[in-house]
């Protein structure tokens, strides 16, 4: 076993052993009390930049399945390739058994040069991680690397593709933006009666024929999108129903008027409580997100639509008389409850009402 250390931008310095690439990283290093899921996560292109804290002990002993496809997108993970910059676990389950893993997670992060240090009590690291906030970090093996923050790049561009596919067919048509969209939201909206139009960030979708929009996840600060949030501008002055997810959540907040802020540690699990405003329901959802609309800088047309239970900010914001509203968790999971993957329905229902009404 090649030890390697993770060192924190606090001077913390963890000794680990190697798994996955032999190579050095350096990102943003957040974690993730998720019990499952890390084919799912690692795929998210929500994590490009950031090393991945795992606080479930034992990680790999599943593996890693073998690649499907559904119509033409993966039927399994969340994008094509591994997003996250590095991984930390405590226990890294050499021996996997799955009835339909294809490889071991370490050899799946080989693939795509990308490195793993485990032996690390990430419980412990994560209390460091909650007390003095999320914090730059890197793995180093035998090359010495700088610390790098990835907020300041624009990783939306990096995840977005370059050119408009379409998908399915349907009775409604719907421009998805993909800002680095997870697979399953594609998913979520073939099963339905839909014809997808998926369009690169920064792409006038203005000038399309389109029935609905929908702004999807993706990676960084959101104030980075500066070309999404002006076309936005543009659908919000229509009528055209708009749906958006975690970072799309944060971009209509943006183009609506409101201001986003960095959370101290983010929300990073399958299992976080939400509050639908007004009402006494709570749902169980799937979060990745570092950052969050600041509910008190809203216009007075839009109101907060869900608050997280754990710490009482935004998880999503409505147009008060328009068919406009996100959720700042992932009502599509992929891992996670699928609890509020009705949002979708009740996205097309207002496309269908926007249609009988036109
Ligand atoms: N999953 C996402 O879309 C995350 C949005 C944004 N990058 C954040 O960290 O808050």
């Amino acid at each position: 076993m090649k030890q390697v250390k993770l060192v924190l931008e606090d001077g913390t310095e963890i000794q680990g052993e190697s798994f996955g690439a032999f190579t050095s990283t350096a990102g943003e290093v957040v974690f993730s009390t998720a019990m499952t899921g890390y084919p799912e996560n690692l795929t998210d292109p929500s994590f490009a930049g950031q090393i991945l804290v795992l606080t479930y002990p034992m990680v790999g002993n599943y593996g890693v399945p073998g690649e499907e496809l559904y119509e033409s997108i993966s039927k399994i993970f969340e994008s094509d390739k591994i997003h996250i910059a590095g991984l930390v676990v405590n226990y890294y389950s050499e021996e996997h058994s799955h009835w339909n893993a294809a490889k071991s997670l370490g050899d799946w992060l080989k693939e795509y040069n990308i490195p793993g240090i485990f032996g690390v009590d990430t419980r412990m690291l994560t209390k460091i991680l909650r007390e003095k906030g999320a914090m730059l970090g890197k793995i180093v093996a035998e090359e010495d690397v700088e610390l790098h923050d990835p907020n300041q790049d624009n990783l939306v561009a990096q995840v977005s593709p370059t050119e408009v596919k379409r998908y399915g067919t349907g009775q409604h048509k719907i421009v998805l933006v993909d800002c680095g969209t997870k697979t399953n939201i594609i998913r979520c909206f073939l099963e339905r009666d839909v014809e997808l139009i998926r369009v690169p960030w920064d792409y006038d979708f203005t000038t399309l024929d389109y029935d609905g929009l929908f702004l999807s996840n993706g990676p960084g600060d959101p104030k980075m999108c500066e070309p999404t949030i002006q076309h936005l501008q543009t659908a919000l002055g229509q009528d055209k129903p708009i749906f958006g997810i975690c970072l799309g959540s944060q971009l209509m907040g943006l183009a609506a008027g409101g201001d986003t802020f960095k959370l101290k540690y983010g929300h990073r699990s399958h299992n976080q409580p939400v509050l639908l405003t007004g009402t006494k329901r709570s749902y169980i959802t799937s979060q990745n997100h570092g950052f969050a609309v600041d509910t008190a800088t809203l216009p007075a047309d839009w109101t907060m639509l869900f608050e997280n239970l754990n710490d009482g900010t935004c998880e999503g914001i409505k147009h008060k008389t328009k068919p406009f509203f996100s959720t700042q968790f992932h009502p599509e999971a992929a891992g996670g409850p699928e609890d509020t993957e009705y949002l979708f329905d009740d996205f097309l229902q207002a496309v269908a009402d926007y249609k009988a009404a036109k």
